[in-house]
């Protein structure tokens, strides 16, 4: 058993925590005015729920802070119209640091609070001394028969108390600055401070004269008072000079933690940096940060708007914030109310939805991509684009279970209209929706494209033999056709160039023998013809007869999914471009008048000459190449010198069938 050989407290010596305190506790400087501005609109919060509870009958109607700023003698000052302070209270809750009058003063009064006090540490008074060598307190409290005193401390831990000559209850606090924060004495700097913190602060701050803070807290009102007007106008406020937002979700809750707030999906730039967050954080009206990734969940940085919260730690380190709980559920609970939202907006108009998907697309991708609960709440609307007309089956796609959210509000910009297509007047779909349109064709595969223009031959090709493709062209999808193959393992998704689906070929031609000495096929022939004529081992050239005639192309370049992708992981893995490989199919389309006129040419210089090449055989030479520097256009671009060779071939070859004419 150990012996207990002493009990007894930790001493902390003021003289020595007080510096630590004044220094370190904060880190900016400017906050001091946040902080003493907070207090003075406490102060007044606090008179009201007295005279609320028929403590004081004095005249509350016109609160207002006023703040003073003296260059002559370097200071300055904030004087409120608040509950003020007796010596005794003085002694208690500014002698004392880190004692704060809230917690009593609310279990006293809470039945007559409507807004919040602000104030909880007992710290925030002290970090006056960051920027001033004395700090002094006049106050006169509310209470009847007060007599004013005067509080004056010099940065040390000696204070002096005394009389003081205030006739009106409440507060002034003055600040003697110090040589080097004398910055604070500029109108413009105050100015500037107030409307960063003190915006949206419920009680009139004047400077000069002039009342400098203005807005009010909407996101503090009740969603059913408020107009879309509303909604745009503080945007704008918060905003300038951006353009409108999308949509708007109100946050509104009080249990199991507080939180309010109104976050703004804006029309996304394609450069949107999506690590840096635009929304602003405050605690009961205070601003806090611009800067509060540790709060959102990483995918909703987009967004813009203000979450407001007394439930967020915020005297804390930033590590600790990503691992606090309360934290951690108020970051699951946006996540969610946005989910919400969006599915909400998808049920009751997807017209609008369709139309801001190109914005709202690539957030609700990136959203999938990185958290689980979120996927799966929106995984049932995700859309894109197709090449299908979907204008008799719109109606019946829409069926997605929301769950009611509570005091919530999911708002749209622009009116109704009449058919779920896009600005371009393109329809969407689910990847629900395709696989069962699509089923009885090819169950269980997806054709995709990622660029409309360069695939734009083998888009038609597919759409011409009535197959669905779906555009997957935005930036992050690269990374999601990955992700959805993945989730979806039963699924398979083939990129239009890709190898070509059997439902696009037509098996029964090419497979007979013309050549019964050699017991070669037709198919046979034109590969060999294309593989002298490229002189290129690496490219696999691949007769097939497709289907449509005409329509289809004479030949095109296909790089197997898997090759390709290959191909992109290691250009990603070695921050590279993507080069284009050597190893790819060239597929020969045998059903072409072309390589059908091809093969005549080439096998009627056979029968012409003896030995050498004869001027056919060099003319269907040239046209195979011709061929396949076409099929290669859709897939890449040329070099300076591949283009020479080219514009070279391509005159040589006319100038040969003028002369022919
Ligand atoms: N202008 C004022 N009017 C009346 N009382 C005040 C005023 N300023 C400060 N006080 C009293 O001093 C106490 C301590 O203030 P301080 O700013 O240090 O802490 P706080 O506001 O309670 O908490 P926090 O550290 O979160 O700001 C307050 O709780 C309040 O009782």
């Amino acid at each position: 058993m150990t012996t207990i050989l002493e009990q007894g407290n930790i001493n902390i010596h003021t003289e020595n925590i007080f510096p630590i305190i004044k220094k370190w506790l904060y880190s900016d400087h400017e906050i001091f005015l946040r902080e003493l501005v907070s207090n003075a609109v406490d102060a007044i919060q606090k008179l009201s729920m007295v005279a609320r509870a028929g403590d004081f009958s004095g005249d509350i109607t016109n609160p207002e802070i006023e703040i003073t700023l003296d260059k002559d003698k370097g200071t300055l000052s904030v004087c409120d119209t608040g509950i003020g302070m007796t010596a005794d209270e003085i002694k208690k809750y500014i002698n004392q640091v880190a004692f704060s009058s809230a917690e009593e003063f609310i279990s006293k009064y809470k039945d007559n609070a409507d807004q919040p006090i602000i104030g909880h540490f007992g710290l925030g008074f002290y970090s006056s001394f960051m920027v001033a060598s004395r700090v002094e307190i006049d106050s006169l409290s509310y209470q009847e028969g007060a007599t004013a005193v005067h509080w004056s401390c010099d940065g040390t831990t000696q204070f002096e108390l005394s009389d003081s000559d205030r006739s009106q209850h409440g507060t002034t606090i003055t600040l003697t600055l110090m040589e080097d924060e004398k910055e604070y004495l500029e109108p413009a700097r105050i100015r500037q401070l107030i409307k960063t913190y003190c915006d949206f602060m419920p009680v009139p701050i004047k400077l000069d004269g002039e009342v400098v803070n203005q807005h009010e807290a909407l996101w503090k009102k009740s969603p059913s008072s408020l107009s879309d007007d509303d909604y745009l106008e503080f945007y704008r406020y918060l905003y300038p000079f951006q353009e409108d937002p999308l949509l708007w979700v109100h946050l509104n809750t009080d249990y199991p933690f507080v939180v309010n707030g109104i976050l703004y999906f804006p029309k996304l730039q394609p450069d949107i940096d999506v690590t840096k967050s635009h929304i602003k954080l405050f605690c009961n009206q205070v601003f806090v940060t611009d800067n509060c990734e540790e709060v959102i969940p990483r995918f909703l940085m987009p967004l813009r708007g203000v979450i407001d919260s007394s439930d967020i730690p915020l005297n804390v380190s930033r590590s600790f914030l990503q691992n606090d709980r309360t934290v951690r559920r108020i970051a699951d609970y946006i996540a969610r109310k946005v989910a919400d939202s969006l599915k909400q907006l998808y049920r009751s108009d997807r017209k609008q939805y369709v139309r801001s998907w190109q914005d709202l697309g690539t957030f609700v991708k990136f959203g999938s991509l990185n958290d689980e609960k979120f996927k799966q709440q929106v995984e049932d609307i995700l859309i894109f684009r197709t090449t299908a007309n979907l204008s008799q089956a719109q109606g019946d796609s829409a069926k997605v279970e929301v769950e009611s959210g509570g005091d919530d509000v999911w708002q749209e910009v622009s009116a109704n209209e009449e058919s779920a297509t896009d600005q371009r007047g393109y329809h969407y779909t689910t990847l629900k929706e395709y696989l069962e349109r699509n089923k009885d064709r090819h169950e269980n595969r997806v054709f995709y494209a990622t660029d409309e223009v360069s695939q734009a031959t083998y888009i038609e090709l597919h759409k011409s033999q009535g197959l669905e493709v779906l555009f997957m062209d935005s930036f992050i999808d690269t990374h999601f056709v990955s992700f959805l193959e993945r989730e979806y393992s039963d699924i398979k998704f083939s990129r239009v160039d890709a190898d070509l689906d059997d439902t696009l070929v037509d098996r029964e031609q090419d497979s007979e023998i013309v050549d019964p000495t050699t017991n070669k096929t037709r198919a046979d022939q034109i590969k060999e013809l294309f593989e002298q004529a490229l002189n290129k081992p690496k490219v696999n050239i691949k007769p097939q007869a497709l289907k449509g005639d005409a329509t289809a192309p004479p030949a095109m370049v296909l790089l197997p999914e898997a090759t390709r992708r290959m191909q992109e992981m290691s250009a990603l893995i070695q921050q590279k471009a993507i080069e284009f490989p050597e190893e790819h199919v060239l597929m020969v389309n045998t059903a072409h008048p072309l390589i059908q006129n091809l093969l005549n040419l080439s096998q009627g210089s056979i029968i012409q000459t003896g030995g050498g090449s004869s001027p056919s055989a060099e003319l269907a030479q040239l046209i195979c190449q011709q061929v396949y520097d076409l099929a290669l256009m859709a897939q890449k671009g040329f070099d300076a010198e591949g283009m020479t060779t080219f514009v070279d071939r391509s005159n040589q070859l006319l100038t040969q069938l003028t002369e022919k004419v």
